[in-house]
């Protein structure tokens, strides 16, 4: 019976009130005796086996205790403002009734007063539908301030049992929808879809694929999945680590509360720009124009680095070494020494490689020795291998090479033109330009800032390429040889100290037992390699909507991510609803896409306003004067977040203006200025896009990257040209 009097409504929340009250008062004096119960546990084995308790009873003890204690210390780390721990509720036809929380809190008896969500027996909870509703007849969702009660919504799933359950609310996804929004994501543990419930419970192994377009819940749902892996397979995810990778950092921060608020605090999270941070120690946000980025981001830098590497540095381009024995000169010369070179690094690494180009230089200096002079061999060798020519000649012709040394290089046209030869001259220009900020950098000192994000994968490759640096005594030898001019010879050592390795010869980054890769479109062909370096054996959850893209080649980026899936088992689920737009936003938007994009995954939005786009337009003189008044419009009308989505080449301006404006500062706290990029997988209550044309022309993904931009609003969209209008095309 579906009720609506306030009195039967406050009469059902007191009664959930005091399950809710039996479940902290529960954990409460569970949390206590745990810890001491594990303390004891711990004191038994350690010190009185002997004692009167048997062994068995000691283990059941410490476990069930353990179990407590873990729970509590989860529970700690639940964030105050999220919406309690008990947030929902299953009456099932068997009479049974579960209730659902964040994590798993028993009686003194053992019984379930709440069921972690993810684990078998909520599963329900999700999936049921009134087509389906898997023995459930009433699906209760109680929305929780802290420990309090304070609403409740309800679904009836099965009106074919006779029941006198009675029936609040209109349901609790819309309830959760149509709130503003903040400034970071939330969960939505009370309310996942039957469809993402699918994604989020999928097997641990291999590649788990979550496609579906702007908004469907995909980011959302990677994060629950890495909640439910963690829940499903914790010894060994805690241990191998889970690696969390979104676009930048302004979407890790907004992202950063969801594990949290679930319970898990064991999550590394990295922006793109930053993944690296293990061997490079830097991370950065710099995007690069579109151009150069999309040269950097495909697999021909692979070839350019690898030659960049072999073209001896300026002042170390020796090209031969002469020693003198018994009055004998023995010399070898360009051709020799390049030989000597493909064969070292046909098996070994350059910065591991120093010790066999020593002998295979040495043995063949020995080797010119004329068989007809007399010497004992252990004085040839003796005489040739300590020869200070040599020992000269050795870190000039052989030096350690730090990877940014290696990479700041591109800086120059001449070794661009040489190392790049497959690249068009356009190409050359922009790959060359894109490092015009090295110019005046001291050559000698390590470059630590000023990298774009795209030039963190291509110093990944180099440091993979470059392998690690020589052992301590080597470097010893190249101080005292070169004077105690070692800048460079220190420089990829230093990076690398920090890891941890056993084998010099393995790669030296932090590895993970999972990866989840947001925007997963994004990442480019060099990008997955840097990841593939992360996970050698991990699984992966892939998020991804191709038709956001953002980097242009489609076509390699597949290949790409095909060698990091390889043979691995994978499964893709597609999520069909959009939650976040009203539909006379998305439909507005999927208009644009459509144009150059007919392949483009068009989720259904789940709910609509009455309230259409505006098509407004301006010129550079008067966009101040608009940006006002079309904020103050949007600032009217809706309550939470508003987004100004700008050109790159707008964003300061547009920052300094609506930051100083003394009309707009009222509503200072609420709007965010930013690039179409990097309102990546974030969302506004109110949308301003500046600029359209611009945007398209300056971002490397053109119309896909507006895309991104009409997309973002969860309530109401103001797009506004600054003197062209040309993109209107695409809406006709
Ligand atoms: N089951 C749900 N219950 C409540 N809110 C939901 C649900 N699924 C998704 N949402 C909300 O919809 C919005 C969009 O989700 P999310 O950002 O994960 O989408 P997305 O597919 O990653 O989008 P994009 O591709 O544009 O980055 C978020 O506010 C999210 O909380």
């Amino acid at each position: 019976m579906t009720s609506t009097s306030r009195a039967d409504l406050e009469r059902e929340i007191a009664m959930e009130q005091v399950h809710v009250n039996r479940v902290y008062d529960n954990l409460s004096t569970a949390t206590a005796s745990a810890k001491n119960l594990a303390q004891q546990g711990r004191e038994i084995f350690v010190s009185d086996r002997t004692d009167f308790l048997r062994e068995e009873d000691g283990t059941a003890l410490f476990e069930r205790d353990a179990f407590a204690y873990q729970a509590a210390k989860r529970l700690a780390i639940l964030d105050a403002e999220h919406e309690g721990l008990v947030f929902g509720r299953i009456d099932l036809t068997t009479e049974e009734i579960r209730y659902i929380g964040r994590i798993g809190v028993r009686d003194d008896d053992y019984e379930p007063l709440v069921i972690d969500w993810r684990a078998p027996a909520a599963e329900p909870f999700y999936r049921a539908t009134p087509a389906a509703p898997m023995g459930v007849i009433r699906r209760r969702v109680l929305r929780c301030r802290d420990d309090k009660v304070v609403g409740l919504e309800d679904d009836l799933l099965d009106s074919s049992v006779e029941t006198d359950l009675p029936i609040f609310g209109e349901g609790a996804l819309m309830a959760s929808l149509t709130r503003a929004r903040g400034r970071t994501m939330r969960d939505i543990v009370a309310t996942i879809q039957a469809e993402q419930d699918e994604a989020i419970r999928a097997p641990y192994q291999g590649v788990t694929v979550i496609a579906g377009g702007p908004g469907t819940g995909k980011t959302v749902v990677a994060l629950h999945r890495a909640a439910y892996l963690l829940y499903t397979n914790r010894a060994r995810l805690e241990k191998g680590g889970v690696l969390v990778v979104g676009p930048s950092g302004v979407f890790m921060n907004y992202i950063e509360r969801v594990l949290p608020s679930l319970g898990e605090d064991s999550v590394t999270l990295k922006a793109i720009g930053s993944v690296a941070s293990d061997v490079l120690g830097i991370g950065t946000e710099r995007v690069d124009k579109a151009a150069a980025a999309t040269i950097k981001g495909s697999l021909a830098m692979q070839k350019v680095l690898k030659n960049l590497v072999r073209t001896p540095l300026p002042g170390h381009d020796v090209d031969s070494v002469r020693v003198t024995v018994k009055g004998e000169v023995l010399g070898l010369g360009a051709k020799e020494l390049a030989r000597i070179r493909e064969q070292v690094l046909s098996s070994v690494r350059l910065n591991r490689g120093r010790r066999m180009a020593t002998d295979l230089v040495a043995n063949a200096l020995i080797r010119k020795f004329p068989a007809d002079v007399e010497i004992e061999q252990h004085e040839l060798e003796e005489q040739v291998r300590e020869h200070p020519s040599l020992l000269a000649f050795l870190p000039r012709w052989w030096p350690s090479l730090s990877a940014t040394r290696v990479l700041a290089r591109l800086a120059d046209p001449a070794v661009v033109d040489r190392v790049a030869p497959e690249l068009s001259a356009e190409q050359r220009a922009a790959l060359v330009s894109s490092y015009e900020w090295l110019q005046g950098v001291d050559e000698g000192d390590e470059i630590v800032r000023g990298w774009s994000v795209a030039d963190i994968a291509l110093l990944d490759e180099l440091i993979h390429i470059l392998g690690m640096p020589p052992e301590e005594k080597d470097q010893e030898l190249d101080v005292f040889l070169e004077g105690g001019d070692v800048a460079e010879v220190l420089t990829t050592a230093d990076l690398l100290r920090h890891e941890k390795h056993t084998d010099p010869d393995e790669d030296p980054h932090a590895t993970y037992a999972h990866i989840l890769v947001d925007e997963g479109q994004d990442v480019t062909p060099m990008q997955w390699r840097m990841l593939r370096r992360r996970g050698p054996q991990s699984s992966w959850t892939i998020v991804g909507d191709p038709a956001q893209s953002s980097y242009p080649n489609q076509e390699e980026t597949t290949r790409a991510l095909n060698e990091v899936i390889g043979r691995a088992p994978h499964r893709t689920f597609t999520l069909s609803t959009n939650y976040r737009s009203p539909s006379e936003v998305f439909e507005f938007a999927a208009k644009v896409i459509t144009k150059v994009y007919p392949g483009a995954d068009l989720p259904k939005a789940v709910r609509s306003t009455g309230i259409e786009p505006r098509v407004e337009a301006t010129t550079t003189d008067g966009l101040h004067g608009a940006l006002r008044e079309h904020l103050l419009t949007i600032a009217a009308r809706v309550n939470g977040t508003i987004g100004v989505i700008v050109p790159p080449s707008r964003l300061r301006d547009v920052q300094l203006y609506v930051f100083q404006d003394e009309r707009l500062a009222a509503f200072e706290d609420r709007i965010i200025v930013v690039t179409a990029l990097q309102a990546k997988g974030l969302e506004y209550d109110g949308v301003l896009v500046v600029s359209p044309d611009e945007i398209i022309e300056q971002a490397p993904g053109g119309v896909r990257v507006l895309y991104v931009a009409l997309t973002r609003a969860t309530q109401k969209m103001i797009t506004l040209d600054v003197d062209t209008s040309q993109w209107r095309e695409l809406l006709k």
